[in-house]
């Protein structure tokens, strides 16, 4: 059962635990195998009784079981369901909530070096993309810290919060809390932790675990006196990520060595570590690279899952997804690994069953991992793969798209189109009920677009075989979808453009507001930060092909919140402009005047690009530089010019 104190957490939280029922929640804490027979309403509400527990401080399971079995399972089930796209919510505190001063995100993770090396793959991509010689990079190797994330920016110190906005913790400082190491206020994020010797000798018999230990710490009740006095002792500290012992060298340094790297700066610290967090130090190539709803692109914890397994394949069995793609999903003699009971594995796509010989009565090594979960890690014993020639689903002749099969007859493939309207009412997640089965008896009745949907009632919904109840309730939850509120950027991601989920729709929708996207240029979107050339393409064919479906739902009101910001009168003219500041500066560093660029909304790249917005020239910059820049569209500044502009004058 749980404690007093855990469902008062839940309820500072606002996480309801009758979705699942205390009781059933203990009974999948002690049994998590169980989760196979849970509904996937219970999951996702297991889920989030879990998240909220454990950012309390007061966690119900461990992180081994609620990575690689609990999400593990949404992963599979719901491969787009938000919780796995976003960061997950720390509860809020009585307290104020400001906006972080740079987004705080949660972290892709690999647990081989194969993920590390796809990863640095499209670093190398991004970097070429971009210009600039790989093999010159600068990657950085630290201990990932295991303790509550935070952000200084000098005057205040906030929660990590949903990653956009946290809450105001300065009182840790005013309790006495130091910055490690000796060092300074406002060096930017980094964790609330606790020396784990100093635990182990001093706090074990008050406190269940550190992470029980480092929330009581923020928490806005009274300090108890242990807690107090481990701040006294500087054993509880605030670590700024930017004071970390780091491991910093080229990819071909890193890579010729990679155990021994990980392992040395593993083991540097005396606080909870798990895991390392490797990162790109090139800040224009970070930039670029930007982030998606969950993590920075240019940063990847590297995390350790010993446990493997081999296992024999039954069979593979094609699946075609919404894009069209056919996703090879292995059947596996059912094995027991971290917990959890495997049946299935998918493999990454049809060139790779080919090459690695994945096929019936192959033997394969599976881990649990962090990613699309579970997947085939190694072939140990090949055995001869078949390829499919037709669609599964269809029957269309199958065609090679690089390394993927693909069934070209979306119009009419029966798989595509009901995957594609179940992906627009999970996207838009404002509605309950339009699962899989749901969808399947729709296509049945002749069902192929969304707007149909809409404009069933509950009579057509009975005629077509559900319950009065459930047909009633359908309706309801379709005029929900339509009255709650929901972000523009959402609803765009629901209609499943290829390249275009949530991240990239809330960038787009960043820079224009929706009706404006069908008319954008690729040249228009390539201007965008994090778009790329050949994805423009794509997107303003995807776009043109869902106007009409749009144009449809559009008519029926949905509640969109545009997310563009409103051109503001008194924003700052340095705001959303990127910089790059070049020669002799004379008013102060160039660190500060970035800094105060920065503090301005203003980004700051370190090499002229089209997308910068002003090269600002300091002493002895050649006329070749500036001209360069200038034929780029950048806008030349002098120092004083730029310094007109940061005091708010208009350029
Ligand atoms: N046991 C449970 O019930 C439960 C519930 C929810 C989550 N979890 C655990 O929480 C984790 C996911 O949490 P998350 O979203 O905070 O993500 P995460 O574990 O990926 O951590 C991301 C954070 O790492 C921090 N970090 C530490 N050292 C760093 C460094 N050197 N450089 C940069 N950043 C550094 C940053 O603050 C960042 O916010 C999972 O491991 C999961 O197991 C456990
Ligand atoms: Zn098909």
């Amino acid at each position: 059962m749980l404690s007093d104190n855990q469902k008062h957490l839940l309820r500072q939280a606002g996480v309801e635990l009758q979705d699942i029922g205390e009781h059933r929640f203990c009974e999948l804490c002690r049994h998590p195998q169980q989760i196979d027979s849970a509904a996937d309403g219970e999951l996702v509400a297991f889920l989030k009784v879990a998240n909220a527990l454990y950012r309390g401080g007061e966690p119900a399971i461990s992180d081994s079981d609620y990575d690689f079995v609990f999400l593990a399972e949404l992963k599979q089930r719901q491969p787009e369901h938000p919780l796995l796209h976003e960061v997950e919510p720390e509860p809020a505190f009585a307290g104020k909530t400001v906006d972080l001063p740079v987004m705080m995100l949660s972290t892709d993770k690999a647990y081989s070096r194969d993920e590390v090396e796809r990863w640095a793959a499209r670093i190398e991509k991004a970097a070429e993309e971009l210009g600039k010689n790989f093999a010159d990079l600068q990657f950085k190797i630290t201990p990932k810290l295991d303790g509550y994330a935070a952000y200084d920016d000098g005057r205040m110190l906030y929660t990590r919060g949903d990653g956009r906005k946290g809450q105001d913790i300065s009182r840790v400082f005013e309790r006495g809390l130091q910055v490690a190491n000796q060092g300074q206020r406002g060096l930017g994020a980094g964790e609330i932790v606790v020396s784990r010797s100093y635990f182990d000798r001093n706090l074990a018999d008050f406190f269940d675990n550190p992470r029980n230990f480092q929330a009581s710490v923020i928490k806005e009740k009274d300090l108890d006196e242990h807690a107090q006095q481990a701040i006294n002792d500087h054993a509880a500290v605030f670590y700024p990520f930017a004071l970390l012992p780091t491991w910093t060298g080229s990819w071909a340094e890193l890579i010729a060595d990679f155990e021994s790297h990980v392992k040395t700066i593993w083991h540097k610290v005396d606080y909870d570590v798990d895991g390392v967090i490797l990162e790109i130090a090139d800040e224009e190539l970070k930039t670029y690279l930007g982030a998606t709803r969950h993590h920075h692109r240019w940063q990847l914890a590297y995390k350790e899952n010993l446990e493997t397994a081999e296992v024999r394949i039954l069979h593979i069995v094609p699946q075609t997804s919404r894009s069209g793609r056919i996703t090879p999903v292995a059947e596996l003699e059912p094995t027991r690994l971290s917990g959890a009971l495997l049946s299935r594995a998918t493999a990454h796509h049809y060139k790779m069953v080919l090459d690695k010989g994945i096929g019936p009565g192959a033997l394969i090594r599976l881990a649990r991992s962090g990613e699309v979960i579970p997947k085939i890690e190694a072939v140990i014993r090949p055995a001869e793969p078949d390829i499919p020639e037709a669609c599964p689903s269809c029957g269309h002749a199958l065609i090679w798209d690089n390394d993927y099969l693909l069934c070209p007859n979306n119009l009419a493939c029966p798989a595509q189109i009901s995957n594609s309207m179940e992906h627009f009412f999970r996207v838009l997640k404002n509605n309950d009920g339009f699962g899989a089965a749901s969808i399947k008896r729709l296509y049945e009745h002749g069902i192929r677009r969304v707007d149909q949907i809409y404009a069933l009632n509950a009579e057509q919904f009975e005629n077509m075989g559900f319950g009065p109840k459930q047909s009633q309730n359908l309706v309801d939850q379709l005029l929900r979808s339509r009255r709650e509120a929901v972000e523009d950027w959402r609803f765009l991601a629901a209609f499943g453009v290829f390249r275009m989920g949530l991240g990239n729709c809330e960038r787009l929708l960043a820079h224009y507001p929706l009706p404006a996207i069908f008319e954008l240029s690729e040249a228009d979107i390539v201007a965008i930060e994090g778009f790329a050339e050949k994805t423009a393409a794509v997107i303003t064919e995807g776009f043109a092909n869902i106007k009409p479906l749009f144009d449809n739902l559009m008519a029926l009101g949905f509640n969109l919140q545009a997310s563009q910001a409103q051109p503001d009168e008194n924003a700052h003219p340095l705001a959303g402009k990127t910089l790059v500041f070049t020669g002799t500066l004379h008013s102060g560093s160039r660190d500060e005047l970035s800094k105060q660029a920065k503090a301005k909304g203003a980004k700051v790249g370190s090499s002229v690009s089209a997308k910068t917005d002003y090269l600002v020239a300091g002493d002895n910059v050649g006329a070749n530089k500036t001209n360069a820049a200038r034929e780029k569209g950048v806008t030349v500044l002098s120092e004083q010019e730029f310094l007109a502009l940061l005091n708010g004058d208009t350029a």
